[in-house]
């Protein structure tokens, strides 16, 4: 197989099933490229997400593996599923497009900056969604600042692809020395609530004005109050952490009333 010729990108104006026409590129997944197109039938903005020829993933099967998470998800903060389908020897998945901005361009691009309120803010409109997953058994596994995006005041969670659902949770306590990558990875909601922990950190690092030339921990650098300081701690598993996600919601909820 030529692998180049295999992976080369869809051109603007292809038109796939005779409904979805490829309007602009919009990037390059681990496993796939996506697009944004116009679906002709609704004549609304979609997402085709079109797998990539890996030697070393199945990325038909990872594609499939989104579509049928997708498909068995329903939130307002989630994009709907809309079809898998073959063309051509490719596969090619259509959900919903969400015309907002992820937070990696808000703060890096953009510029955006937020307060310890607004980053607890933000968490929270994040837990809604996540607690949404977790009470359908379903673990994200990818809550990074990319697959989270802001459209006028809602949040909205993408990027499925490493979604599973949890048949049985691994039982897991401390982080007992485990690398960073194992803990988002972990077959535990707790994975979810560590990732959030570094979503709230990023957050609350858009304010952050080095004061010494020396690199400090984040709880020497964050000028925050001790209550958040312990939200983090236990997201991140360096102390005590949290068993279920409504006492995150509660002690977040609870933290924005009181600043
Ligand atoms: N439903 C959507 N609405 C709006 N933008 C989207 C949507 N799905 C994907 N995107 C955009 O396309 C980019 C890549 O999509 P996605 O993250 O799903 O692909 P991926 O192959 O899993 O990539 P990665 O390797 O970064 O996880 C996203 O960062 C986002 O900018």
């Amino acid at each position: 197989m030529n692998w180049f010729l295999f992976n080369k990108t869809l051109k603007v104006g292809t038109v796939l099933k005779q409904r979805y026409e490829v309007i602009q590129f919009i990037g390059r997944g681990s496993y796939g490229f996506v697009y944004l197109a116009v679906d002709r039938k609704t004549n609304t903005k979609v997402v085709v997400k079109q797998h990539r020829q890996r030697r070393d993933h199945n990325s038909i099967q990872m594609l499939k593996k989104e579509a049928e998470t997708l498909s068995s998800l329903r939130h307002q903060s989630i994009p709907s599923y809309i079809e898998l389908f073959e063309e051509k020897n490719k596969w090619f998945l259509v959900m919903d497009y969400i015309d907002g901005s992820n937070f990696e361009d808000l703060i890096l691009l953009q510029g955006k900056s937020y307060n310890e309120k607004d980053s607890l803010q933000i968490l929270f409109s994040a837990l809604m969604i996540v607690s949404y997953l977790h009470e359908n058994r379903f673990l994200h596994r990818d809550l990074r600042l990319p697959n989270i995006i802001k459209k006028d005041s809602e949040l909205f969670i993408i990027d499925f692809g490493l979604a599973i659902k949890l048949e049985r949770e691994e039982a897991v306590s401390l982080t007992d020395g485990k690398s960073e990558k194992e803990l988002f990875k972990e077959q535990s909601f707790k994975s979810d609530f560590y990732a959030l922990g570094h979503f709230l950190l990023f957050l609350l690092y858009s304010t952050y004005e080095p004061r010494s030339k020396q690199e400090q921990s984040w709880e020497e650098e964050l000028i925050i109050s001790n209550e958040t300081k312990r939200i983090i701690r236990k997201l991140l598993r360096i102390e005590d952490s949290y068993d279920h996600i409504a006492d995150i919601t509660q002690d977040v909820s609870a933290l924005i009333d009181k600043l």
